[in-house]
């Protein structure tokens, strides 16, 4: 529930809220620091010209002696204790914010790979989380000290001038107001464009890594370091100009600052003219200014970085966006799921940067069980189909559903589909552990009654440590067909509904082909299957054979109709198969 609520409503309040008398303590101390250093400077001025004058006695100036040292003192243990409340709350907030962050991103971490790129996710994890410590450190604390000063400020000198008053309410207002919002404004484009080309670069940069043998062998290794070095230069620029922003912003708070200065100086000195006020407090008067007027100024130095903490909150706030609800509901929704019907209802794919369609229209339904073998030429939109089952894509009209509802994504459809492909991956893990992937609780009971399913126990039980022995140590390779079988254990320990075969028999002799369908059907006889194929051998258990062509559906029925009803069909299936039809004949 309290995950829900935050959820809601965002990264930063909920916890400004949860730690809020924290917060408050530290920004109270904070304001009792710079007043202690108001004092300090005040109490010295005061002694140093009380002192010019030469007293009769050091007794005159025994007791700003004595404040001197207490304030100097005070500010100290203040500062220290501010400093040791706001940066305990701080990173208890940035704790909380980390496990929140984690929560978010373990559910989906396949989704994310889709939703942001490699590059992306570190810049996130590494910046954002942090950044936002940030917020309540160098803003939200500073923030509420400086008006808090502010007000006690003129509220202090109201009662000795209204109207010099009324002026360093308005000066000190445009340091402490107008200023921090029009460098807010000015920095915010800026920053835009940096972030915007580093990622770029971090973009690039992840790709070039993950495909270095390819720039290296195309013998474009030049080509890419320019084009890095160009990307870095133009962000090193924008940060550059970011930069010299802020230095202007430090500089003209510092006149700032030397203008109030000398304004108190001149209405002390008036006030002194006037004998309204001892001349040793012109200094004092003076010098008080300092520490105030460097609290409203660290406001400007602070808005500065609000751009970045903003793009930051954003990204946090996308990816927290892909969260399940809750795990009680993924799991509901599995359970409502158990079927496997499955329905593509005129279904229309285009890529994004393609001109045409890559799936027009194509409409089948599979029953719970059924079996449909896909067919067609390279190029022809049989993966893109499978991708738009499984969600990782979605159709641009028409609608894939499962049992009645709409896949809208690869996370929703987990639960749903089990994949065999070309080539499954074996890890550098014992035999058990790889097939155990399909499910991490399997005992080994189960373990081995897969294995005996797909046919693979008795090569297992002659390895050396049986299934414990590790995959590099095995001795011998295990051969494409035999990975596939681990693989289809794999499956069988997942137990879901529809299992999608995506050319599993690409790069096997024909013997091991037969032997490895003919298994394949077997053990997954009770699952929707959905078949995508380049070879008619095995169609003839299928439910319904599609051809595809240029996205479209060419030709579909059963085997014996196509068979019967269809010369192109017969001719592909006697040139695949010459041995099966000959016995059909
Ligand atoms: N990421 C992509 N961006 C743009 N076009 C794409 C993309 N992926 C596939 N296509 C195009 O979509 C069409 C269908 O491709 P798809 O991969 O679905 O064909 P296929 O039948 O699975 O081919 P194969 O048997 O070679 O895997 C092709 O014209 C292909 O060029």
């Amino acid at each position: 529930m309290k995950e829900a609520r935050e959820g809601n409503q965002g990264w930063f309040l909920p916890y400004f809220r949860q730690f809020f008398w924290q917060f408050a303590v530290a920004a109270l101390l904070g304001t009792l620091a710079v007043a202690c250093a108001g004092a300090l400077l005040y109490t010295s001025g005061y002694l140093i010209s009380r002192s010019a004058l030469k007293p009769e006695n050091v007794l005159m100036v025994y007791v700003p002696i004595v404040l001197v040292r207490a304030f100097g003192f005070s500010k100290a243990v203040i500062q220290y204790l501010e400093r040791l409340v706001g940066h305990d709350a701080a990173l208890r907030v940035l704790s909380r914010m980390r496990v929140r962050l984690y929560q978010a991103i373990e559910p989906q971490a396949q989704l994310l790979r889709t939703r942001f790129r490699t590059g992306d996710l570190l810049g996130v994890l590494a910046d954002d989380i942090e950044q936002l410590q940030n917020v309540y450190l160098r803003f939200v604390l500073p923030a509420v000290s400086a008006v808090l000063l502010y007000g006690a400020g003129i509220v202090a000198l109201g009662r000795m001038d209204g109207m010099f008053a009324l002026l360093m309410a308005l000066y000190c207002g445009f340091l402490l107001f107008v200023a921090p919002a029009v460098v807010l404004w000015s920095s915010i484009a800026k920053s835009r464009r940096f972030k915007q080309e580093r990622q770029a670069a971090y973009r690039e940069l992840t790709d070039a890594v993950f495909g270095m043998s390819d720039w290296i062998l195309s013998g474009r290794t030049q080509q890419f370091l320019q084009l890095f070095t160009r990307r870095q230069k133009s962000a090193a620029q924008i940060e550059n100009s970011i930069r010299r922003g802020e230095w202007r912003v430090q500089w003209m708070s510092q006149c700032a600052i030397g203008g109030a200065i000398v304004l108190l100086v001149i209405w002390a000195g008036g006030l002194a003219a006037a004998n309204q006020i001892p001349a040793t407090l012109i200094a004092a008067i003076g010098l008080v200014a300092f520490p105030l007027m460097d609290a409203f100024a660290r406001i400007s130095d602070a808005v500065v970085r609000m751009p970045e903490y903003k793009e930051s909150l954003g990204r946090l706030r996308e990816i927290e966006g892909g969260r399940p609800a809750s795990v009680e509901a993924q799991k509901e929704k599995v359970a409502d799921q158990a079927g496997g019907s499955l329905k593509l209802d005129h279904v229309h794919f285009r890529y994004p940067q393609a001109s045409g369609w890559s799936v027009q229209d194509v409409s089948f339904e599979v029953a719970q069980g059924g079996k449909i073998a896909l067919l067609g030429r390279s190029g022809a939109g049989k993966s893109t189909i499978l991708n738009l089952i499984r969600g990782a894509i979605q159709p641009e009209a028409g609608q894939v559903t499962v049992n009645g509802q709409p896949v809208q994504s690869e996370e929703d459809s987990a639960c749903l589909f089990s994949v065999l492909n070309q080539q499954p991956y074996l890890f550098d893990t014992t035999v058990a552990n790889n097939i155990r992937l399909g499910r991490p609780d399997a005992s080994d009971e189960e373990v081995r009654a897969v294995t005996a399913q797909v046919g693979l126990d008795q090569l297992i039980e002659s390895l050396p440590d049986g299934y414990q022995t590790r995959m590099q140590e095995t001795g011998l390779r295990f051969s494409g067909g035999e990975r596939q079988r681990i693989a289809l254990a794999r499956i069988l320990l997942q137990n879901k509904p529809i299992v999608l075969l995506d050319e599993p028999t690409v790069g096997l002799d024909p013997l091991t082909e037969r032997d490895l369908m003919t298994t394949i059907f077997r053990v997954l006889h009770e699952k929707t299957l959905i078949w995508v194929t380049h070879h008619l051998s095995g169609v003839e258990q299928m439910d319904e054979v599609i051809f595809m062509e240029q996205g479209v559906i060419s030709m579909r029925g059963t085997h014996e109709q196509l068979y019967q009803d269809n010369p192109r069909y017969r001719n592909l299936y006697t040139l695949d198969c010459p041995l099966a039809s000959v016995m059909e004949i």
